[in-house]
């Protein structure tokens, strides 16, 4: 590796870490990763080919695993390997667990599509989980157990041995999807440019919304650069940033929240969606046929339906949806011209008078009375998971041989109780600003 200014730390919020070893200027380098030293899916499956039994006619050819697919085989079958390789002191250096991702923690035992939710463990962290973060990881689980299902039969399909623990291919999967760098360039149109890698060094690099970098591969010299905008201090942990995500994401995707997440939003589908569905005064204006929610669909405007701590107005999607629902399931109303209005009001158009006066006056009603429901929700979520993070602390782990499957992961708990705090914290400021 080239020099860098940095070194491996552990920091109280964050853990391991990089530090600056001496001060960091703004637009200097932070890190180099020559092109050789980034395990890419090109390697993996050249390296995975030479081992391959003489191939059948045109078998070879249509031997493929994706990049995540192949990245994962690689990291599982070298931490299998039974004699070291360049790679084991790399290979070393991948966290040992990856409890805190909520995948992890509800991927079972034995290979499956669906999340399990068979100890007191896992039900416990489905239970909790926020909506979207639930969404994310049933969808991470439909994939993960594809891929295992993919590399599996590609790998036999070419008489290489196939991975065999589930449990270990979840971590070797986790180790990619927390831990790969993107490349910042597209994939040829055959799809054979790699776009990630795992890169040495550059991997222990942390997450901050406030890390000011630029990335590029440097073709002149075929490595991999990051570059810094601001100044560290010796002693500073240096950060990058994995982008502009809000706490949902980063816990789903990573298994950390990030303080004071300037991202973070409320979602509030599912209240919408629950009352759309059974509203008596909607049903009553569209006789419950759903058409007012197929205009959404068809608009492109159902779902997302988000509020934010420092934003005046909801997002433009949860207006759209109220603006319409409301207008037209009010008392009276006939739901042509409540559409014709909306339809207005969608091509930006001005609207004022006393019918606008009641349309966001209905709004704000709306959003006072579910985000008083968030609020007690999730203050009773909050709650329960500061008192999961808390009184696990207080017990060493190593005197509760079955804690992994009684008790949630102490700092999933934790990433849980700041996310709850915080749709509470949104949910409580527009329950009181109507
Ligand atoms: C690319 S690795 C960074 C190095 C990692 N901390 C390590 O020790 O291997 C990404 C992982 O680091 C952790 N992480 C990154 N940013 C963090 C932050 N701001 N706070 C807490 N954990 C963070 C999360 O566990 C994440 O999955």
């Amino acid at each position: 590796m080239p020099k860098t200014k940095l070194a491996l730390a552990y920091f109280p919020e964050t853990f391991r870490g990089m530090m600056a070893t001496t001060e960091i200027r703004p637009g200097e380098d932070l890190v180099r990763v020559p092109e050789r030293l980034l395990m890419t899916a090109s390697r993996v499956r050249r390296a995975t080919l030479a081992r391959a039994r003489a191939p059948r006619a045109g078998e070879h050819g249509s031997w493929r695993l994706s990049e995540h697919q192949a990245l994962t085989y690689w990291v599982y079958s070298e931490a299998a390997a039974p004699r070291p390789s360049a790679w084991s002191a790399y290979i070393r250096t991948i966290p040992a667990d990856f409890g805190s991702v909520p995948l992890s923690a509800l991927s079972g035992d034995r290979p499956s599509d669906a999340v399990s939710t068979s100890t007191p463990a896992e039900r416990w962290t489905a239970a909790h989980l926020p909506r979207p973060v639930a969404r994310r990881v049933a969808e991470q689980q439909e994939r993960l157990f594809g891929d295992w299902t993919r590399t599996r039969a590609a790998l036999a399909a070419i008489g290489v041995a196939p991975p065999a623990s589930w449990r270990r291919f979840v971590w070797a999967w986790l180790a990619v999807n927390t831990r790969c760098i993107h490349l910042g360039r597209p994939a040829d149109a055959g799809g054979n440019q790699d776009t990630i890698a795992l890169a040495p060094v550059l991997d222990m690099l942390n997450h901050s919304h406030h890390a000011n970098t630029t990335t590029c591969y440097d073709a002149a010299s075929g490595q991999f650069v990051i570059q810094t905008h601001r100044r560290y201090q010796k002693g500073d942990e240096v950060f990058i940033s994995y982008g502009p995500h809000d706490n949902c994401f980063l816990l789903a995707e990573y298994g950390f929240v990030a303080a004071c997440n300037p991202y973070q939003t409320i979602e509030l589908d599912h209240e919408l969606s629950a009352w759309a569905d059974t509203a008596p005064e909607l049903r009553a204006s569209t006789g419950g046929d759903g058409r007012l929610v197929d205009i959404l669909r068809h608009r492109g405007l159902w779902g997302e339906f988000t509020l934010s701590l420092d934003d005046s107005e909801p997002s433009y999607r949860l207006q759209a949806a109220l603006r319409l629902l409301l207008a037209a399931g009010k008392r009276g109303t006939d739901t042509t011209s409540a559409v014709a209005q909306w339809e207005r009001w969608r091509r930006g158009e001005q609207l004022s008078g006393p019918g606008e006066v009641a349309a966001t006056a209905a709004m704000r009603q709306w959003l006072g009375r579910t985000c008083g429901e968030v609020a007690r929700c999730s203050g009773q979520m909050v709650r329960e998971a500061q008192e999961a993070a808390g009184a696990s602390w207080s017990v060493p782990l190593e005197q509760q041989p079955s804690a992994e499957h009684s008790r949630p992961h102490r700092f999933l708990a934790h990433c849980l109780s700041v996310v709850w705090l915080e749709t509470n914290r949104i949910a409580l400021q527009w329950a009181h600003a109507t």
